[in-house]
């Protein structure tokens, strides 16, 4: 999104049962990889239920500077003719990511060994977040970067012709930093691998099967992977069906869980065993959600969630090794926490310093303005529940999930939450407002 952007202010306030039938829009994750994926393929792909978030639209703009044509039907299927792995062309100009680190990382692992200079920017949050964890790895290929403050945005990628393949140890628990390290290794004569310590989201290992590459996957002694591909990889056009998004199914299931007489189904949710950490601990925590009609589509597990709020959740302790398979969830989590009966430990979740926010710090700020009683101990979050006093301005900066957790917040507090700005919801989420609002939700602007 825009920074320049005027803020818009929205308030959440206290709503009876949160009720109906839903789809939200496509997985972000797998969205982006279709484009950039059906960019660098033989052929074209044709992909359903793409998220149009501005997060995604960014990396459709992306591909065509790079050569593909992406074009979108009225009924909002897209299509997107690649170039092949070897052919991106130089961009005319600089590439704007937005708000979105998935773009930016993956998209400089993509350019890192094709002989072109690229150049990234984004928005305010984009610019703040560290790069050095994707520019590492990429410039052991032959890759050159420059970056502003220590590794930041804007950023060039002067990629290499002469790429040679390497063997990666992730510090961090990251699909973005696999991910980018996987595709350099498209355009590298050779074997690439990357060894992550804990398991974190796989879309790319699955998709880029999906497209005819070869991709080894070993599960390690201590729990973690082994992934490898062989390059110069050809990729041949695959069609992609986008399942929802389960980070995005995240806001009606918790707002539901937080009425008792809400009931709410929700279709078509990813169910990639790496992204359900959220839903392992929202029924450890007692609620009420069963999934159904589960099956496989192109490579994903998919299923229905049905969610009723019969069940007062209760505090537990949220273990470290989850963190991968709902990273992007704690903050609806502490919004659950704030909700039930006893202490919620949310553990190690240092990554999230680095999102699109600190949500760490954003979170706890948003507890604070709420009466929510909370603490931070090193790394993990302490949030006690109860009655939600509410009556805060939470500030979001730039972070859509911190928008969409704090109004979901209000729709169970006794006074109304309001939210500095709700305009980066539409990064990842567009319908949040509408689809919630149906529901039964009640949001106001604020002024
Ligand atoms: O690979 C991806 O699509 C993503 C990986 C995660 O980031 P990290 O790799 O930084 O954990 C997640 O937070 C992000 O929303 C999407
Ligand atoms: C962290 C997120 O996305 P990204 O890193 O792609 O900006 C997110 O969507 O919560």
């Amino acid at each position: 999104m825009s920074s320049s952007q005027t803020k818009r202010p929205l308030s959440s306030a206290k709503a009876g049962p949160i009720s109906g039938d839903i789809r939200v829009p496509g997985d972000k994750s797998i969205s982006h990889r279709s484009l950039m994926f059906g960019g660098l393929a033989i052929g074209t792909t044709k992909v359903t239920g793409l998220l149009e978030g501005e997060d995604v639209l960014a990396t459709a703009d992306a591909m065509r500077k790079l050569g593909a044509t992406v074009t979108r039907d009225d009924d909002g299927t897209w299509h997107v003719t690649g170039v092949g792995v070897g052919a991106l062309r130089e961009p005319g100009s600089v590439i704007d990511m937005g708000n979105a680190g998935t773009g930016i990382r993956l998209m400089a692992g993509i350019v890192a060994t094709h002989p072109i200079t690229t150049f990234f920017t984004g928005d305010a949050s984009l610019c703040k977040r560290p790069m050095g964890r994707v520019a590492d790895p990429l410039a052991e290929f032959g890759a050159k970067f420059i970056t502003r403050d220590r590794g930041r945005p804007p950023m060039a990628v002067i990629g290499t012709d002469e790429a040679k393949p390497i063997t990666y140890t992730l510090p961090m628990a990251s699909a973005q930093v696999k991910s980018a390290v996987m595709l350099a290794g498209l355009n590298t004569t050779g074997t690439t691998t990357v060894i992550e310590p804990k398991p974190s989201r796989d879309h790319t290992e699955r998709m880029l099967r999906h497209f005819g590459v070869d991709v080894d996957v070993k599960v390690n002694d201590d729990g973690g992977r082994t992934v490898s591909l062989t390059g110069p990889a050809e990729m041949k056009a695959a069609d992609i069906v986008v399942p929802t998004d389960p980070s995005s199914a995240a806001f009606p299931l918790v707002a539901a869980l937080i009425h008792r007489d809400s009931n709410v189904t929700i279709r078509d949710v990813c169910l990639n065993p790496l992204r359900t950490g959220l839903i392992t601990t929202l029924i450890e925590m007692g609620g009420d959600i069963t999934i159904t009609n589960e099956r496989e589509e192109a490579g994903e597990t998919i299923g229905d969630l049905v969610v009723t709020g019969k069940n007062r959740l209760q505090g537990i302790v949220v273990p470290a090794d989850r963190a991968p398979s709902m990273i992007d969830e704690y903050p609806v989590l502490a919004v659950a926490a704030a909700y039930a009966e006893g202490e919620t430990r949310m553990c190690d979740l240092e990554e999230l310093r680095v999102k699109e926010s600190d949500r760490l710090a954003a979170v706890a700020a948003g507890l604070e303005a709420n009466g929510v009683i909370h603490r931070i101990e090193g790394d993990d979050l302490i949030v006690t529940g109860g009655a939600v006093p509410g009556g805060g301005m939470v500030e979001t900066h730039l972070d859509h999930r911190i928008a969409m957790s704090f109004l979901v917040l209000g729709l169970g507090a006794e006074k109304p939450v309001a939210v500095d700005d709700a305009n980066p919801i539409a990064t990842s989420f567009p319908s949040f407002e509408k689809l919630m609002g149906d529901m039964g939700a009640k949001f106001a602007l604020h002024s």
